[in-house]
């Protein structure tokens, strides 16, 4: 059943031949008469990508089902090979902190009204998401101001809160006060290879290892539904102390069209969890992690976007100490506008690694 809000459908009916029980919400999209789509990672340039193959972010890791007013599941959505529940995990074995954000979002937005947008959020990873179980997202409705509504949203997973997550709505407001830094100036992402090309690169090497050949060809394998496009990636077995900054292309996977800006703010926040904390330890070669996970996560969003085109994120961590690092981050459109600032903490627990080289 589509959910609704205030007596609004803000849910396109189930397309036909959806069985009830996989019937399930999903953001507003333009119209309920979108083709049907199928779960692809499309990838490749924008030309080679076929319109009709929808992100996966979209159609299943973002698509949440509605159990009540205010009570969403994401039980019916992430189909995944491994666990049925989640489409990707980490190695850490720990839910990725993007999913949980970005569902954060959706069950936030679907308690607003259609003619306000997402403009920031702030949350906590309270304790590791479990994969092997589906994650249940309460909505609070804390306040619906003339032009603000702020939201509050608790992820639960076995009865106990796993990330709670506060978010604000604005109604479209004009202003004469405007400004914004300057775009860094990079390679285009038609300059560069995909983070699949380049591992593909390196396992050509014939002197790589093999430990190093394991690592990679797991990686290659893992079902990120997001694209990097990595700006001067540093050779991966080079162990030397890297400044704590990193710039790389990314989009989700697939094509998800205009939809609307509260679908795209949400795989945003999927997207903008991902190789963001490891800038906090780019400087520190020399040490191996055993424990690493977000804290915090917040962002801002400052202009309309699509997160099925080519983002540039400037990452960079100013700081790290006592078991924690802090890393900011700016997701720019490839005209130069500043979409979206983003911050996180995390903790690191870590130990001396023994040196090697990839030889
Ligand atoms: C390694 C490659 C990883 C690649 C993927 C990284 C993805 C990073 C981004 C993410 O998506 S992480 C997912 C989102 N974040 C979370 O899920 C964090 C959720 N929050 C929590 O798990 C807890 O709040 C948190 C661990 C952060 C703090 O809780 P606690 O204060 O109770 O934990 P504590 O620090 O005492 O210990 C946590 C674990 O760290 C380890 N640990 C603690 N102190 C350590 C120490 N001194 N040395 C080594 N390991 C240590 C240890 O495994 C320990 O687990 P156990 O006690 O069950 O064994």
């Amino acid at each position: 059943m589509a959910a609704s809000s205030g007596g609004k459908k803000l849910l396109p009916e189930p397309s036909k031949g959806t069985s009830a029980a996989s019937a399930h919400s999903s953001i507003l999209r333009k119209s309920s008469s979108e083709k049907p789509v199928t779960e692809a990672t499309g990838s490749g340039s924008k030309s080679s990508r076929n319109e009709d193959l929808h992100s996966v972010l979209v159609t299943s890791v973002l698509n949440l089902e509605r159990l009540d007013l205010d009570l969403y599941s994401n039980e019916h959505s992430n189909r995944c090979t491994f666990t049925g529940t989640h489409h990707w995990v980490p190695r850490s074995r720990m839910l990725f902190g993007g999913q949980i954000v970005g569902q954060a979002l959706v069950a936030a937005a679907m308690s607003v009204s259609e003619n306000i947008y997402a403009h920031s959020l702030h949350c906590y990873f309270v304790r590791a998401g479990d994969p092997k179980v589906p994650v249940l997202y309460q909505v609070d409705r804390i306040r619906d101001g003339k032009s603000f509504s702020v939201r509050s949203v608790k992820a639960i997973q076995h009865g106990n809160p796993i990330l709670i997550c506060q978010s604000s709505f604005q109604r479209k407001m004009e202003s004469p006060i405007h400004h914004q830094f300057t775009m860094p100036v990079v390679p285009s992402p038609n300059e560069l290879l995909t983070q699949e090309e380049l591992i593909q690169k390196y396992l050509r090497d014939p002197a790589l290892t093999e430990k190093y050949k394991v690592g990679l060809t797991k990686l290659l394998a893992e079902e990120v539904p997001i694209e990097i496009k990595p700006i001067n990636p540093p050779e991966y077995y080079r162990r030397v102390a890297l400044e704590s900054k990193q710039h790389f292309w990314v989009r989700a996977r697939g094509y998800i069209g205009e939809g609307n800006m509260k679908l795209h703010c949400c795989v945003a926040a999927y997207i903008s969890d991902y190789s963001f904390l490891r800038t906090a330890l780019l400087p520190h070669f020399q040490y191996k992690v055993k424990f690493m996970a977000s804290l915090d996560h917040s962002m801002w969003f400052h202009a309309p976007f699509r997160s099925d085109e080519w983002m540039l994120y400037e990452c960079e961590s100013p700081w790290a100490g006592s078991c924690r690092g802090l890393v900011q981050g700016r997701l720019w459109k490839q005209d130069g506008v500043l979409a979206v600032s983003c911050a996180q903490e995390g903790v690191f627990y870590v130990k001396p690694s023994a040196a090697e080289s990839k030889l």
